[in-house]
């Protein structure tokens, strides 16, 4: 497959989910964590929100970082000057391109917007800037529209084009078809930006991808607008396990990385969230648990170190007496048939009380009064 670049908007569209506010501190660390582990771009946030933003989008640029950095700016030059004062040298500028949203943000006048469009690169390359262009809401626009709407772009200086999937109305083989023209009739790269409305943020970028777009946006955790964004670590990871492409990203880090992001967010990851929630390398059920240790690979996609994570097998509702023999035995405790299935018994009615699996010292505790039970039954 082609090279491909993540652009990571946790600190721009991440941090546009409702609720979510990060302060200089965690802007700075955010960045900084994602330039560490590798991440080619940072969309660093929007610099016509004013001082604060601009002031931690300055310190994030004075850090001399090796990913590159973007400024997100709407099609006017006050935008990009903002982004210019906070030592920003590559410009993403955005236009809506569907009817819907040119009636609610130009009334209908697509002239005046394709001229706002044309005045703010214009601006932006006179003063030596590179330029990438977003079409906002490009999956609900006029096909033709769009396209020329790109064209234009591409021959008023831009570098990239980004195809949005604003409100995550596509699925992957729609958005194939839509961004494999797009790459088709442009000279410039294409990015892929994807929204999770109806959960196929990632499945949409990825088909943006093999549809020839060579850049994609990400977020740490899937955060932002509504529903979210495709999720960094699904993206890293689906392309380097499912296409064998190795961005060179540093994987074993990705979790470190949710941990800080969902801190920064006051938000809570699931445990059943791809790559980085807290069930993904664990193991309760009993045939599962049984074929994860004669082999891992039996219920794991790829090695739990390889995202940070360590295996975890559980005892709980669902266990069996593999599961249960082979815990105990790893604490010098060895049981015959009939006493492990009572354990096991005993599991299942605890773990129903408790509506949760089992820790160790409570499968121990089991055990101590199993044998209690039958020393005086
Ligand atoms: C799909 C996306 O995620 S787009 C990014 C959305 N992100 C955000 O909105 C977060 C940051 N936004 C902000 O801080 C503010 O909205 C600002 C600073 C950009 C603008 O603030 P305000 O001047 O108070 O305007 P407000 O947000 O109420 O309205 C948006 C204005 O931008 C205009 N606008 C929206 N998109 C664009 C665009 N791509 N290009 C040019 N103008 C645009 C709207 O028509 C409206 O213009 P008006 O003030 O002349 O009526
Ligand atoms: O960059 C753009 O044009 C808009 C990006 C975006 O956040 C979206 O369309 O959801």
């Amino acid at each position: 497959m082609h090279e491909i670049i993540i652009n990571d908007t946790t600190l721009r569209d991440g941090e546009q989910a409702a609720g979510v506010a990060f302060n200089l501190q965690e802007k700075v660390a955010i960045a900084s964590f994602l330039d560490l582990i590798g991440v080619h771009e940072i969309e660093v946030g929007i610099p016509a929100m004013g001082k604060e933003e601009t002031f931690a989008i300055a310190a994030i640029s004075n850090l001399g970082l090796q990913a590159k950095l973007l400024g997100w700016n709407r099609a006017v030059i006050s935008d990009i000057q903002a982004s210019m004062a906070c030592g920003l040298e590559r410009m993403h500028i955005s236009i809506p391109v569907s009817g819907i949203q040119i009636s609610a943000k130009f009334q209908g006048q697509w002239r005046i917007t394709l001229q706002q469009l044309r005045d703010s690169i214009s601006f932006a390359v006179d003063h030596g800037l590179w330029v990438a262009v977003g079409g906002e809401d490009s999956s609900r626009a006029d096909e033709n529209f769009l396209l020329d709407v790109a064209l234009y772009a591409q021959e008023w200086g831009a570098s990239r084009f980004r195809f949005c999937d604003t409100v995550g109305i596509l699925d992957p083989f729609a958005t194939f078809a839509r961004v494999k023209r797009l790459v088709t009739a442009l000279t410039i790269p294409v990015e892929i930006h994807t929204h999770n409305d109806f959960g196929l943020a990632t499945a949409n970028a990825l088909a943006g991808i093999r549809a020839g777009a060579t850049s994609v946006n990400t977020t740490v955790n899937g955060l932002g607008e509504r529903a979210g964004n495709a999720a960094l670590e699904e993206v890293v990871m689906s392309l380097k396990r499912i296409y064998g492409v190795n961005l060179g990203i540093d994987t074993p880090r990705l979790l470190e990385l949710s941990r800080l992001v969902a801190a920064a967010s006051c938000s809570s990851v699931p445990p059943w969230k791809a790559i980085v929630g807290e069930n993904t390398f664990a193991h309760e059920s009993g045939i599962h648990a049984h074929g994860v240790l004669q082999n891992p690979f039996t219920y794991e996609p790829f090695s739990p170190e390889e995202v940070g994570w360590q295996r975890r097998l559980v005892v709980g509702k669902h266990s069996g007496r593999h599961l249960v023999s082979s815990l105990l035995e790893e604490h010098g405790i060895f049981l015959n048939a009939q006493e492990t299935q009572s354990v096991l018994d005993a599991v299942r009615q605890q773990s129903i009380e408790k509506k949760r699996s089992l820790s160790i010292e409570e499968l121990l505790n089991l055990v101590q009064e199993q044998r209690y039970y039958h020393a005086i039954g």
